[in-house]
């Protein structure tokens, strides 16, 4: 008997070869009709993965835009489920059950793939339903006191020093040239960085900076941890100098002049047994929450303000009534951080109405047991959740029909400190600790250089001086779009008291801004 296969026999084989893989990624790809609806992929069956790995955390977004008006969708993957949840009514219950729904194991990931800690460091940290011992909660819950009161007083202060030798400095220069992204981020990185670790903060070297930036630029391709220092070269390298830095900082007892922030988190790492390698490594992932978002977040909005006239020169008007002392004797202008906090909602109002429009973030978290929210949707244990935050802050349902509009006026008057619909900081009981540090630096920031300064982009078209830049996909870290190119504006200094000492004062006590929440 001959043993060939005839072509009739091998297309045969070949067509129930693909029946059968088609039928079973069918299959792992099924849904559960108490499961929020799937959204349909472009193209069957592999379509979500090909959206995922051409469009990177964007398609998340994209699949909100394709299905508008549904609170929750599922994406499934083979055996694996992605839910998006867009409703603000959908919110509350995930943060009812955060026992179940938890962001901890994303922490977790974060210490092995992004601060490439130890497996002992790992273990220390995990949270406690995964094996570990729950040492990450401890360290964010020791954080949170020392960035409220006179820790984050002591942090303010030493924040508006920097700012005000920046801007000094770009006064005796004016009028120059700068790139206004470049600008936002040494003068934000120096100022944060060095209230954060004090005289022997590593970030005082440009070298550090910069690899700190190149770190947080190859942050995607470093959390596949795949041969990282051949596949993601310039973020391995950029954090493996960022480690080093902070491995001194240590053995020359840096923190003894650092923040209350920085002392409480060596001593809390320290006391649970995390040696000063992991310590370094750890912090050199802190800077990621210390300067990601604040960066950009400083940047954005200060497009948002200059590109808007009629909201420039009201931002300067309250300001100049409002938190700026005169004294022509002694030729001193100061801007009091906590006059702005107490009598400037405008500018409060327009920094939270960019933080809301800008930010192109999600919040991500892993279900750890079958859980039904709502009673309507059945979510299932070792699924993902992904909670887009542009979807969220768009919703009409919370922000009305003007939603897409740049308003801050929505932001005013309201009484009560949590609207559904406003995850710029987290939700309970992740929210985030430093967002009053945040808040501070990013207005004295703005108020500082548009009160001293005209800036104009350089490359303009006529009527439209500031065009909407291109941007570019940034790391999975951050929140906010990164630009395709630099924008450069000229920085003239402005007439009214130029020929003052600028500077600023903190009253101690009031650092806290009554943010919107959750
Ligand atoms: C404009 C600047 C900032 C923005 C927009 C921002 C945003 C956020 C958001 C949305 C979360 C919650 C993440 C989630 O639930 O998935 C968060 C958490 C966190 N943020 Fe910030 N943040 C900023 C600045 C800062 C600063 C300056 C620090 C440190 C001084 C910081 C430290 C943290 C930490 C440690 C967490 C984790 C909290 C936890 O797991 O409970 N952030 N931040």
């Amino acid at each position: 008997m001959s043993s060939e296969i005839s072509p009739i026999q091998g297309f045969i084989s070949v067509l129930v070869a693909i029946v059968l893989i088609v039928a079973s990624i069918a299959r792992l790809n099924g849904v559960d009709s108490r499961e929020p609806p799937a959204a349909k992929p472009t193209v069957p069956l592999l379509g979500h993965v090909f959206g995922l790995l051409w469009n990177g955390t964007a398609y998340f977004q994209q699949l909100c835009d394709k299905n508008p008006n549904i609170p929750a969708i599922t994406i499934p993957i083979f055996k694996a489920k992605t839910y998006i949840i867009t409703a603000p009514w959908l919110l509350q219950a995930v943060q009812r059950n955060s026992r179940i729904i938890s962001f901890d194991p994303f922490l977790s990931f974060a210490t092995d793939r992004i601060a490439g800690c130890s497996k002992h460091a790992q273990n220390i940290l995990r949270e406690k339903p995964a094996g570990g011992q729950g040492g990450n909660h401890n360290v964010i819950h020791a954080m949170h006191p020392t960035l409220l009161g006179d820790g984050l007083d002591d942090m303010n202060e030493s924040m508006i020093k920097r700012l005000k030798l920046w801007n000094d400095a770009l006064a005796a220069r004016a009028p120059m040239k700068i790139d206004l992204c470049e600008w936002c981020r040494e003068v934000i990185t120096v100022a944060a960085s060095e209230s954060m670790w004090g005289e022997l903060n590593p970030f005082k070297s440009k070298v550090i900076r910069d690899a700190f930036w190149d770190f947080e630029g190859g942050m995607n391709a470093l959390l596949l941890k795949f041969l990282p220092q051949l596949t993601a070269r310039r973020g391995w390298k950029g954090r493996e100098t960022l480690f080093n830095a902070f491995v001194e900082y240590y053995k020359a007892d840096g923190t003894k002049s650092g923040s209350q922030l920085a002392k409480a988190r060596w001593n809390c790492l320290h006391e649970m047994g995390v040696s000063l390698e992991d310590i370094a490594r750890l912090e050199t992932s802190m800077c990621i929450g210390l300067l990601a978002n604040t960066v950009p977040t400083a940047f954005w909005f200060l497009f948002d303000v200059c590109s808007r006239p009629e909201i420039l020169e009201k931002i300067r008007g309250e300001l100049y009534e409002h938190a700026v002392h005169i004294d022509p004797e002694t030729k001193s202008a100061i801007v009091d951080l906590a006059d702005i906090r107490e009598h400037c909602p405008f500018i409060i109002a327009a920094l939270q109405e960019s933080l809301r429009t800008r930010n192109t973030g999600r919040a991500t978290r892993l279900v750890y047991e079958d859980v039904v929210i709502d009673n309507k949707y059945l979510l299932k244990k070792g699924s993902i959740i992904q909670i887009p935050y542009q979807a969220v802050h768009e919703h009409e349902k919370v922000w009305g029909s003007t939603s897409k509009n740049f308003d801050p006026t929505r932001f005013l008057n309201r009484t009560q400190r949590k609207v559904g619909g406003f995850l710029e900081f987290g939700m309970s009981p992740n929210t985030c600790p430093g967002r009053h540090f945040a808040a501070g630096e990013i207005l004295s920031f703005v108020a500082a250089l548009i009160l001293r300064f005209d800036l104009t982009p350089t490359i303009s078209s006529p009527g439209a001086p500031w065009n909407e830049p291109e941007i570019q996909p940034s790391s999975v870290v951050t929140s906010f779009a990164a630009l395709k190119n630099p924008l450069l504006v000229s920085a003239t200094p402005r007439e009214k008291y130029q020929d003052y000492d600028w500077d600023f004062r903190v009253t101690r006590g009031s650092g806290r801004f009554e943010l919107i929440m959750g």
